[in-house]
């Protein structure tokens, strides 16, 4: 039940269930490609062999829309996303209980695509479990590099080790810890330059795909979440060797998103910076504060995802030139036919087209 509710505390359950709106059955079946065990054109040819019709990559929002049918796209935003209608349920297809597929909504990929730390990094990953962004983390740097993954969940930890284990992931150490009393002192950790955060949240943004009841949390339990989420990301921030951070909740509260990042932003001074996140992304953060249109949203009525709040910060170097919203893996390689930021139109290129090969 926790994992399911992405909470670690039997109390967190007493929040209600969300209702089936018209919105949350629009948002189609999201299926993550794992590229440490297969690639994107032997998955197409795999759900052609099922009788599915691939229709290619999508131009818009719309197209993904009007799927139906055993029809299937390719994401206009991710490269390694392939997108089918709402109903299709694969958890019993082959590709998905060998690890070769990972269901994972879209607004869920953004923030390992967005940290886009390149092969051989070091990269915590803070709150980890259930484990689904430390896994597109794994697949990103190749499983080159060192990931230390840490949640306080005991189970989910034990589900974690199991959904990492099916997906082939390597050189990630998962240890069940408060991330709180991770010392950022500690050597082990002293080439850590990314770390992704996603911590414990109302869980506002989850569609969900059963009956219930939607109700806000309290403004008690709103509270107490942000001031957890403000401390775990100052925290987060004080590891030595940072260089960039995505912090990312599945709540719609501007006190659990906006708010969270201002906060820290305002106690760390001038050391950390916010970089537009993926600026081709329809969907912004909340004008709660200046340049809060940096962060990016999302939502089943505008991007056909779950609710869901993405931030990028980057330490600020003096003198340095004007921080860059390309994550460093999408700049060393770059998806064929993508420009130079995510989901940026193509560069007109001179010389002959290179395809980089993933
Ligand atoms: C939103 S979920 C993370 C989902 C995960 N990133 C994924 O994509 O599968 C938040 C997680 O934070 C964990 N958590 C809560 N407080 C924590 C703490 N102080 N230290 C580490 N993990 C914590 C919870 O147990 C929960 O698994």
């Amino acid at each position: 039940m926790k994992v399911r509710h992405k909470v670690s505390r039997n109390e967190d359950l007493l929040a209600p269930e969300k209702a089936v709106s018209t919105a949350a059955s629009q948002v189609p079946r999201y299926v993550r490609v794992n590229i440490l065990k297969t690639c994107v054109d032997d998955v197409i040819e795999f759900f052609k062999r099922q009788g599915y019709a691939y229709l290619g990559k999508a131009a818009s929002v719309e197209e993904l829309k009007a799927l139906s049918g055993k029809k299937f796209l390719l994401d206009l935003h991710l490269p390694e996303l392939l997108v089918f209608p709402s109903q299709t349920d694969l958890h019993d297809n082959l590709l998905y209980t060998s690890g070769h597929i990972i269901l994972q909504d879209k607004a869920s990929c953004l923030p390992a695509f967005l940290l886009g730390p390149v092969a051989g990094s070091h990269v915590i990953d803070a709150c980890a479990a259930p484990g689904n962004k430390t896994s597109h983390l794994a697949a990103i740097l190749k499983n080159k590099g060192q990931i230390f993954a840490f949640d306080v969940d005991p189970k989910r930890v034990a589900t974690m080790n199991t959904l990492l284990t099916r997906a082939g992931v390597t050189g990630c150490q998962l240890v069940q810890q408060d991330f709180l009393t991770v010392d950022p002192g500690d050597r082990k950790y002293s080439r850590v330059t990314h770390i992704l955060l996603d911590p414990s949240c109302s869980g506002s943004g989850m569609v969900t795909r059963g009956p219930g009841e939607e109700a806000a949390p309290s403004a008690e339990r709103l509270q107490a979440l942000a001031g957890f989420q403000r401390r775990v990301l100052s925290h987060a921030l004080s590891f030595p060797a940072l260089q960039r951070l995505v912090y990312s909740t599945c709540s719609l509260h501007q006190e659990e998103n906006e708010d969270v990042v201002q906060a820290v932003l305002q106690e760390w001074g001038s050391a950390f910076r916010l970089v537009t996140a993926f600026p081709s992304w329809p969907c912004r953060g909340l004008a709660a504060f200046s340049g809060a249109e940096s962060c990016l949203r999302a939502s089943p009525a505008e991007t056909l995802t779950h609710g869901f709040f993405v931030a990028v910060l980057e330490r600020c170097r003096e003198g340095a030139a004007a921080p860059s919203s390309l994550p460093a893996a999408a700049k060393e390689n770059p998806q064929p036919g993508e420009g130079t930021e995510p989901g940026a139109a193509p560069k007109k290129r001179k010389k002959k087209k290179q395809r980089v090969k993933e």
